[in-house]
């Protein structure tokens, strides 16, 4: 529809075309919104203030977060430049850690319905529900089925708060059109018995559908999208490790996705590590790594290590004597047989050890946690790290806080200053005896996946390949400043995230016209391509 032939209280009530009371006098005639809104007209900049102002009067996270989702339902624009223009203040709130708290709450706090619910009686109609979406050039999908929430579990058709959240930042960090966005939540029931016995839940009360009958719902989807949105690509987000890396592996050689667990996650533990040489001055090609859990984002992130130590040189079996994991029962290694499929290339010929016994035996340099456990780094443990490191790397990067292996206070005091420190939550900045203050990083894949979606998008790629998460990367890698790495900071400032997308966006989009991935011709300017697309939240 004509979106200039939308007048009167409908123009008000739609997101993406409310001003308010910005709507000036002439448009105010031109829609027929007379006494559909107070006298005064006034700018976007005093919309800002207001918003900002009752914001700081919630006196909670999940109360912040309720008004901003209010305020998204409202006016996108004023939303998003509220976001985009206050990335600090406002990421802890639509995103880690409160987002945890909202999927927790989600039935309780819900509102209104924001994303595609396609639920498991919709077998055989999801091309028919797919249409349903109010918008037909759908660009970007972030899908869901609730069954690994952060590090909080199986939280059912809760999760959506995940691709809401998500789909957000590509906007917010990437200038992405929120009309190219669609969140999904495929509701396959949950076995979270608490949730399926809330009378408030809102989806499916029975247990998740498994095996032949799960996947074919999922490829049901997976081809009804290549016929709806066929330029749509899709990342699956939240699944469950097994779930997560069946559907990747079925997928990624043919149908444009990714997984933002395993791949986005890996892309940004690599950026800090290959960071954290500009400090230690260690050879990239040189360090050994360590992991606690050996789930799909810590696996991801050795897969994609080890892809760029063989680039550095080394073999492939060289490049995996480096990168060691320890889960709840020890020490990956030969011996064990209750390993997954995903932990099998790590399996080293080595006695089993304890994790403390493990970092002992093998010194890693880094030390990365991936476990969905709050607490797994002790001091012993930092203590270890310690022993073998003059500034050893750690990155704890389980979410939401409560789920991190150490808080930053905890990491800085333990090691007595000397630790590199970055957590997939945000800690606030850390002083320790002695008056030494710390700004910990926040270690978190919003730094790669806006920017690599926004170039799959830009070069029409037909395919997403991991080559263009090790471009994503170094990219990012080189985007943290002397002044950072002197203060011991491995990732760039957040408030840069849309300038560093665009990098990333661009870097992407070139190796995909390079390779020939793309599905459309070249442009000539890339640059301009992307900054044509960018959304622009002023009004
Ligand atoms: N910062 C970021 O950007 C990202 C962070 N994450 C976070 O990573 C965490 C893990 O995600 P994912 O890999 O998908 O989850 P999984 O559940 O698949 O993996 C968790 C792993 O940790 C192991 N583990 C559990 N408890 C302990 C323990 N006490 N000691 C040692 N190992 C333990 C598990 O072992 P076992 O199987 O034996 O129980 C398993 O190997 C989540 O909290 C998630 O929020 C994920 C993606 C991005
Ligand atoms: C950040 C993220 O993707 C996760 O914790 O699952
Ligand atoms: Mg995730």
């Amino acid at each position: 529809m004509n979106e200039e032939l939308i007048i009167g209280i409908d123009r008000l009530k739609n997101p993406s075309l409310n001003k308010s009371t910005a709507f000036t006098s002439e448009e105010r005639d031109k829609y027929k919104l007379h006494g559909l809104l107070p006298t005064a007209i006034t700018t976007q900049d005093t919309q800002l203030k207001r918003v900002l102002a009752n914001l700081h009067r919630q006196e909670s996270n999940i109360a912040r977060y309720i008004f901003l989702n209010s305020l998204q339902s409202r006016n996108e624009r004023l939303f998003f430049r509220l976001v985009s223009e206050n990335i600090k203040e406002m990421l802890p709130i639509i995103y880690t850690p409160t987002v945890g708290e909202a999927c927790q709450e989600f039935a309780h706090i819900y509102q209104q319905q924001k994303g595609l619910t396609l639920s498991a009686t919709n077998r055989g109609q999801i091309k028919e529900v797919l249409q349903n979406w109010p918008h037909k050039d759908v660009r970007i999908i972030v899908v869901t089925d609730g069954e690994r929430i952060l590090g909080l579990g199986d939280l059912g058709a809760n999760g959506m708060g995940i691709p809401i959240g998500k789909l957000s930042l590509y906007t917010a960090c990437a200038g992405i059109h929120p009309e190219y966005c669609m969140p999904v939540m495929l509701d396959v029931g949950t076995n979270n018995v608490s949730l399926r016995e809330d009378p408030l839940y809102l989806g499916l009360t029975q247990k998740r559908i498994q095996g032949d009958e799960y996947l074919s719902l999922v490829d049901e989807f997976v081809q009804a999208v290549q016929e709806i949105f066929p330029k749509a690509l899709i990342q699956f987000e939240d699944f469950l490790t097994p779930n997560a890396y069946a559907l990747l592996e079925k997928y990624r050689k043919s149908i444009l996705c990714f997984n933002d667990d395993i791949q986005g996650t890996a892309a940004m533990a690599l950026s800090g590590v290959l960071a954290s040489c500009g400090i230690t001055g260690h050879a990239f090609k040189d360090l050994r790594l360590m992991f606690l859990g050996a789930g799909s984002a810590a696996t991801g992130i050795g897969d994609l290590i080890k892809l760029a130590l063989v680039a550095e040189g080394l073999t492939e079996s060289e490049a995996v004597q480096r990168l060691w994991f320890v889960d709840e029962n020890g020490l990956i290694c030969k011996e064990r047989d209750d390993l997954m499929p995903h932990n099998l290339p790590y399996a080293h010929e080595q006695p089993m050890l304890s994790f403390i016994g493990a970092i002992n035996h093998f010194k890693p340099h880094v030390l990365i946690g991936a476990t969905g456990v709050g607490g797994t780094f002790n001091s012993k443990v930092v203590k270890a790290m310690c022993k073998h490191n003059e500034h050893p790397v750690l990155l704890s990067l389980s979410n939401p806080t409560s789920r991190s292996e150490c808080t930053a206070q905890q990491a800085y005091e333990w090691s007595d200053g000397n630790v590199i420190f970055a957590s997939g939550s945000p800690f606030p900045p850390v002083t320790i005896e002695g008056g030494r203050r710390f700004i910990p990083g926040q270690g978190n894949n919003v730094y790669i996946f806006p920017g690599v979606g926004l170039g799959a998008l830009a070069g029409d790629a037909s395919i997403i390949t991991d080559e263009m998460f090790l471009i994503a990367a170094k990219t990012l890698a080189k985007q943290v400043s002397k002044t950072e790495l002197l203060n011991g900071t491995i990732y760039p400032d957040l408030d840069n995230i849309l300038d560093i997308s665009l990098l990333i966006a661009e870097q992407v989009a070139t190796y995909v016209f390079e390779q020939g991935l793309n599905r459309s011709p070249q442009p000539g300017d890339i640059k301009k391509v992307l900054q044509d697309m960018m959304y622009n939240t002023i009004y």
